[in-house]
C-alpha cells in the first residue's frame, strides 16, 4: 500500500520523536555511569535526579516531533537552520519549565535535535554516516537569531582552547561515528549484554572527548581523570569483565571526588543509541 505523503510525514516524525525520547531515557537509566545521574542515584549532581531526567526527556518529545515535521525532505539552508534554532530554543524553555529551571538536557537537545532534523531531511531513513554529515551541514550554517550568550561551555572552550558541543556537531559527531558506534557494535559482537555494550560505548567517548561539563567543574585534572579512567576500563577488556568493572568503579569514585560529571559524553551516548536505532530500522525497511 502506498502511504499518502502527509501520513508518512506525521508517522515518521512521531516515530523519530518517540525514539529520541527513548534514547534519552535509556541513557539516563544506564548504570553504573561515572559521575552521572543513573538508576543508582544523582552522581555528582545536587540538582538532578533520575525522575527529573525522565520528566525532562518526556517534555522534549513534542520538540523532536516539530523538528522532524519542519525538516521533512527539506534541504540544508539558512531558512531551515533558523527554524530548527527557534524550535531548539523553545525546547530548552519547555525543558526548563518541566524541571523548574534545572538544565537537564541542553546539550542533548542540540545533538539529538540536529540528528532528528537530519533524518527527517532524508525522508525518515538513512545510514548513520549520511545522517551525521547532514546534521553537520546544519550545524555549520549561521543562525542569526541566536542570542549572544557567553555560556559555561563557550567559556571552557575558550579558556582551554578545545572543541565543544558546537564543534562536535560541525565535525559530523566524530566521537559518535568513530568511537561510540563502532564500540557499541563490537561489544555486542563479542557477546556483551546490551548494558555492557552501552557502557563500553560511553567509555569510548570518554577516552578523548573534551567535555566542557567536566572542564567547567573540575578543570584539566578532571578531564585527564575522565580520559585515563575510561581508557583503563576498555584496556581491561570493557565493562563486561571483572577487571573492567573494577576500573569503572575506580573511575566513578574519582569523578565523584572531583565533583566531575561527563554530561557531554552522556549526550553523545544518547545520540549514538539514536543513530544505531535509525540505521537498524532503515536496514530492515530496505
Ligand atoms: C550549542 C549548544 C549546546 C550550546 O553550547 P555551549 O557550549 O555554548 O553551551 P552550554 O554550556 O550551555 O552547553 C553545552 C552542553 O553540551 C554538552 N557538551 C559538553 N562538551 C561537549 C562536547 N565536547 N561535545 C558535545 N557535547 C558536549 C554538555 O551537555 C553541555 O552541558 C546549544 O545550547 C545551542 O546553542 N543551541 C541553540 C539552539 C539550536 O540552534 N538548536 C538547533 C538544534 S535543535
Ligand atoms: N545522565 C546524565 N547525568 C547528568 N548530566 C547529563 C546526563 N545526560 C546528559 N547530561 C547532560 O549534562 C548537562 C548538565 O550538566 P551540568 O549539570 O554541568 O549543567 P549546568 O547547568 O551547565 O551546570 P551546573 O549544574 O554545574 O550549574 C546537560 O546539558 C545534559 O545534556
Amino acid at each position: 500500500m502506498k502511504l499518502l505523503p502527509q501520513i508518512q510525514v506525521e508517522g515518521g516524525a512521531e516515530w523519530l520523536a518517540r525514539t529520541a525520547t527513548q534514547c534519552l531515557i535509556d541513557e539516563a537509566r544506564l548504570s553504573p555511569k561515572p559521575g552521572l545521574v543513573d538508576s543508582r542515584g544523582n552522581g555528582a549532581h545536587h540538582d538532578l535526579s533520575l525522575a527529573l531526567m525522565e520528566r525532562s526527556a518526556h517534555s522534549l518529545t513534542s520538540t523532536f516531533q516539530a523538528l522532524a515535521q519542519q525538516s521533512w525532505q527539506r534541504p540544508a539552508d539558512i531558512a531551515l537552520r533558523q527554524t530548527i534554532g527557534r524550535l531548539g530554543r523553545e525546547g530548552e524553555q519547555q525543558m526548563m519549565a518541566a524541571t523548574s529551571g534545572v538544565n537537564t538536557h541542553r546539550g542533548a537537545i542540540w545533538a539529538l535535535g540536529l540528528l532528528v532534523s537530519a533524518v527527517a531531511m532524508h525522508g525518515g531513513t538513512g545510514g548513520a554516516q549520511q545522517i551525521a554529515a547532514t546534521a553537520a551541514e546544519l550545524a555549520k550554517l549561521p543562525d542569526n537569531a541566536a542570542p549572544k550568550v557567553f555560556s559555561k561551555g563557550l567559556r571552557a572552550t575558550h579558556r582551554y582552547r578545545v572543541p565543544g558541543a558546537r564543534e562536535e556537531a560541525q565535525q559530523a559527531f566524530p566521537h559518535v561515528m568513530q568511537r561510540a558506534l563502532p564500540q557499541l557494535r563490537l561489544s555486542r559482537l563479542n557477546g556483551s549484554s546490551e548494558t555492557h555494550a552501552r557502557l563500553d560505548a560511553l567509555m569510548a567517548i570518554m577516552t578523548s572527548l573534551t567535555d566542557t561539563c567536566v572542564l567547567s567543574r573540575a578543570g584539566l585534572e578532571g578531564l585527564d581523570a575522565m580520559q585515563d579512567g575510561a581508557r583503563a576500563v576498555l584496556n581491561a577488556g570493557g565493562s563486561a569483565h571483572p577487571a573492567g568493572q573494577a576500573a569503572l568503579a575506580e573511575l566513578d569514585s574519582q569523578m565523584l571526588a572531583l565533583n566531575a560529571s561527563p554530561g557531554g559524553a552522556a549526550d553523545l551516548l544518547a545520540a549514538t543509541l539514536f543513530l544505531d536505532r535509525v540505521e537498524i530500522t532503515s536496514n530492515r525497511l530496505i
